[in-house]
């Protein structure tokens, strides 16, 4: 029989220009646009499917923060996928600095999150490395992906990881096993 559809939101977070609002087109859309418009706030509904189970998604594209920034309180957030660039060292300064504020704006000591070093098409402009993004999510004992919005390269993923991660901190459960675009 099937389940019921299950309804979950999900923030997507980072500084400015990281390609938050290029991943979510390319999942919800399955299109990459290349100009930039800050975006101030969007939200995407896509309907999606995980381990047999239907899932609505709401996906709330943030405005980029910085590190003055307060960040924009949803209280009713299932997991968070932060991103920053792997061209951008500023980008994964202030995703440290975002992590901080989360826990410190929920209150929680564990979050599910999906840490993503986005533009990984970018080779000869990368300064972050995947041993760095890794660390940084070991240490939150978060999910590490690297992703390209531009090429479609494992965004289907983040979503997808998102959503068993949240399931994970439901209801903890054998892990169902490692998904091909992590990095652990
Ligand atoms: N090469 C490359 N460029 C990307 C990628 N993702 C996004 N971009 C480009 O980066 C710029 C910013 O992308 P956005 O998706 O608007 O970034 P954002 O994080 O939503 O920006 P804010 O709304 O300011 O927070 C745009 O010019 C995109 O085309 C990617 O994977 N690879």
């Amino acid at each position: 029989m099937p389940s019921k559809l299950k309804e979950r939101k999900i923030a997507i977070m980072g500084y400015r220009s990281v390609g938050k609002s290029s991943l979510s087109i390319q999942f919800v859309e399955g299109q990459f646009v290349d100009s930039y418009d800050p975006t101030i706030e969007n939200t995407f509904v896509k309907t999606t499917k995980v381990s047999n189970q239907e899932y609505e998604l709401k996906l709330v594209d943030t405005a980029g923060q910085d590190e003055y920034s307060i960040l924009p309180t949803h209280y009713d957030i299932h997991g968070y996928v932060l991103v920053y660039s792997i061209a951008s060292p500023k980008s994964f300064e202030i995703i440290q600095i975002i992590y901080d504020k989360l826990l410190d704006m929920t209150g929680n000591v564990h979050l599910p999150i999906v840490l993503v070093g986005n533009k990984k098409d970018l080779h000869m402009d990368r300064v972050v490395t995947q041993e760095e993004g890794r660390k940084l999510a070991d240490s939150w004992k978060a999910v590490f992906l690297e992703a390209s919005a531009k090429q479609n390269e494992c965004v289907a993923d983040i979503f997808h990881t998102m959503l068993m991660e949240i399931e994970k901190a439901n209801n903890p459960v054998p892990n169902p096993g490692p998904v091909t675009c992590s990095i652990s």
